[in-house]
């Protein structure tokens, strides 16, 4: 069967082995991706619109040539797609199929459009949502049983003849295209194209095309012409192209986030070092000897106000019951024997596992650089399981009735959950998985791939990977997820991850993340101001969130070399800028000059920058562009980064082994198309 929507190919018209022409699936419906998503999304949260552009026209004007041709003209946009109106024509009755066959159904009136989908779905992939298109066939004039999931496209181009015929639908344009063509160019256009891709025959194409398409045109469609912004000869139209792709791009640079910067600079929260963690000693040495020795030096707990919120949310809603309720209770009042300094440093949102002395030896452990491998995943691992343990707790539960040994009845409890998965950034946050599926047997795994950019230091989404009832709206409003990552220290990372989830329809309430480690003064505070529902689950706490520079070594920022300890969470300044010596777009509102980024200031790698502007390095200090600045310094390749402090080092790496960042040059989000699939030049 053909599909001309069918997303995921993009094949063209062939010739068959006898010669003759068949006709072939041919893509309308398209995204292409060749670089990271850049935070679609503001400091709270809150998504951005993707830009929509309209292409309208009459049938084999040039509409999806155009479309293409802009897509070709955006290389460094990433996530552009193409979506073709055709995917929403109606579903036609057995009587409607019937006269479709026989050239007596019109396709080209707008009533043969389901506007209410077609809005809807446009409307979703503005508010950056994922969505399922239907997939039609203008073979069999039907829509197919298939739908294409489509998700985080930057740029959408919507293209069909009554894109701007519908008010509603016009209303969500940003740019609004109408492509031009003489009559007899687009019929001799369409003949052709009918017969190669849609198995016609000329016949036929000129019984439909007298009766409905050119009636169409004359009524209906070229009226659409006076809301468009632009109107493009449906053929030489190189000029047009380039006015479009340069307005869309005007239009996408003015609308770019700079987000990690804003997530480090967290709210002033009182120093209390000595309370916060037993790792966080002066001098930064290791002190096991306090552990547990005072009642006010606990961590925080799993609170009382979580297990308030959580009941709360709980109640809301129809799957859950009050089952969880009493289990977190115990863990709290557990807990209750001691008052929680962090209950100031940290969020209400943020629950930390009561540091007894068993978990202050494996966070010890942790934090150890000169463990050996195989004691370091050994603790993870044990660090994992109680974190996972204890994330369980916020999960729903229900009663279980059960029948005793002797045919007692006994009322106990099971988890209520229809759907449940896993989503690991990756790749440190796959160091929980298999304590997550040894909590969970029956979680479905899925991952976010996030990495740092070289140029900005944004993170930036490389691919999505979700379970198949997280990728249908309905079910993703009852699936309960579990965000894996090793830790937070910015929460640039996380709030994406999390972006991701609720772009998909999981319900806020229904995501817990799980981590081995969060910064006291980092991004925690930032997650819980953007979803202060979504419950962290960590084992430990450090300090402080630090900026590092760091030698750039071959496009990888090395973070934790010659026993430092600082964990690379991100990353502020371009490794191609520094090497071209060139001024790059400067951190001005952060306070975060271009010499920062770029230029050896004669301070160590590795030293760290304290907010008042000094730097420190083995307890000596000094002031930025002070005289410890050496005039003459050749330019090295650095990278300003932000660092967990004490920090346990990059847990991922040092789990599997390596200290090298997995490189991802390019990468696609499904449904794949490639350039060259395209056939695009
Ligand atoms: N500028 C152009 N020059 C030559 N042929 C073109 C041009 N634009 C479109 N075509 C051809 O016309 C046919 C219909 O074009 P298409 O872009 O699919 O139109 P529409 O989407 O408006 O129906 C295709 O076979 C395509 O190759
Ligand atoms: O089953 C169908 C559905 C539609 N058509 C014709 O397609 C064009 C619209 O597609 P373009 O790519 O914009 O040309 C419309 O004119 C319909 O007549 C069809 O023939 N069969």
């Amino acid at each position: 069967m053909a599909s001309k929507a069918s997303v995921g190919t993009a094949l063209h018209g062939s010739q068959s082995p006898g010669g003759g022409t068949k006709p072939t699936t041919q893509t309308k419906n398209v995204v292409l991706t060749e670089a990271g998503r850049a935070p679609w999304y503001d400091a709270n949260g809150r998504p951005l619109d993707a830009y929509i552009v309209g292409v309208a026209g009459g049938s084999a004007s040039g509409k999806t040539s155009v479309a293409k041709a802009i897509l070709r003209s955006l290389p460094n946009v990433p996530w552009v797609a193409i979506v073709s109106q055709d995917s929403f024509y109606k579903t036609l009755t057995r009587e409607q199929s019937k006269m479709a066959f026989e050239n007596n159904y019109d396709f080209d009136h707008p009533n043969a459009f389901d506007y209410d989908i077609f809005h809807q779905c446009v409307s979703d992939l503005k508010q950056s949502r994922a969505v399922e298109i239907p997939v039609y066939s203008f073979v069999e004039h039907q829509r197919t049983a298939d739908k294409t999931y489509l998700y985080g496209a930057v740029v959408v181009i919507v293209e069909g003849i009554f894109v701007l015929h519908n008010p509603a639908l016009r209303s969500l344009l940003d740019l609004k295209i109408f492509v031009q063509a003489d009559s007899d160019l687009m019929l001799a256009r369409r003949i052709r194209r009918d017969i190669v891709e849609r198995g016609r025959d000329v016949a036929g194409i000129l019984d439909q095309y007298l009766r409905f398409v050119k009636p169409s045109m004359d009524n209906f469609v070229s009226q659409t012409s006076k809301f468009a912004d632009i109107i493009v000869p449906g053929q030489n139209n190189d000029v047009a192209i380039d006015v479009i792709s340069q307005q869309i791009k005007n239009q996408l640079e003015s609308r770019a986030m700079k987000l990690r910067h804003e997530l480090s600079r967290t709210p002033a929260t009182p120093r209390r070092e000595l309370l916060v963690s037993p790792l966080a000693a002066p001098g930064g040495s290791l002190s096991m000897s306090r552990a547990g020795s005072r009642a006010g030096e606990t961590l925080g707990a799993l609170r009382r106000p979580d297990l308030e919120r959580w009941t709360s949310y709980s109640s809301n809603s129809s799957s859950s019951s009050s089952g969880a309720g009493p289990a977190m209770l115990a863990l709290a009042e557990a807990s209750q024997d001691a008052a929680h300094p962090l209950e100031e440093e940290l969020p209400s949102s943020v629950c930390v596992l009561p540091q007894t002395p068993q978990l202050r030896g494996l966070l010890t452990i942790m934090h150890d650089l000169t463990v050996t491998g195989a004691d370091f995943i050994f603790t993870v691992d044990r660090l994992s399981t109680l974190v996972m343990e204890a994330a369980m707790a916020f999960l729903p539960y229900k009663d279980k009735e059960i029948t005793l040994k002797g045919g007692r009845k006994h009322m106990g409890t099971e988890m209520d959950v229809q759907h449940i998965c896993s989503v690991s950034i990756l790749r440190s946050g796959s160091v929980l998985e298999a304590s997550a599926r040894r909590a969970i047997p029956a979680l479905a795994r899925g991952s976010v791939l996030i990495q740092s950019s070289d140029d900005d230091g944004e993170p930036k989404l490389y691919n999505v990977s979700l379970p198949s009832f997280v990728r249908n709206r309905q079910r993703a409003a009852n699936t309960w997820a579990i965000i894996l990552d090793s830790q937070i220290g910015t929460g640039a990372a996380a709030l994406m991850a999390i972006r991701v989830l609720l772009d998909h329809g999981v319900q806020e309430h229904h995501i817990v993340f799980c981590c081995l480690l969060v910064s006291a003064k980092g991004g925690v505070h930032a997650l819980h101001r953007a979803f202060p529902k979504v419950h962290v689950v960590t084992a430990g706490v450090d300090a402080e969130l630090k900026r590092r520079r760091v030698r750039v070594d071959d496009g990888n920022a090395v973070a934790w070399r010659g026993g430092s300890e600082a964990s690379t969470i991100g990353t502020i300044g371009g490794q191609g800028r520094a090497r071209r010596g060139g001024k790059g777009r400067g951190f001005s509102s952060s306070g975060i000059s271009d010499d920062d980024e770029e230029e050896d200031d004669g301070h160590p790698d590795d030293s760290l920058e304290h907010d008042d502007g000094r730097y420190e390095q083995a307890g000596r200090i000094t002031r930025l562009n002070g005289p410890g600045k050496s005039e003459g310094a050749a330019r090295r390749r650095t990278r300003i980064c932000f660092a967990i402090e004490p920090g346990a080092g990059n847990i991922g790496d040092r789990y599997y082994g390596t200290k090298v960042r997995p490189r991802v040059m390019s990468t696609q989000i499904s449904p794949q198309v490639s350039r060259k699939d395209l056939n695009v030049k």
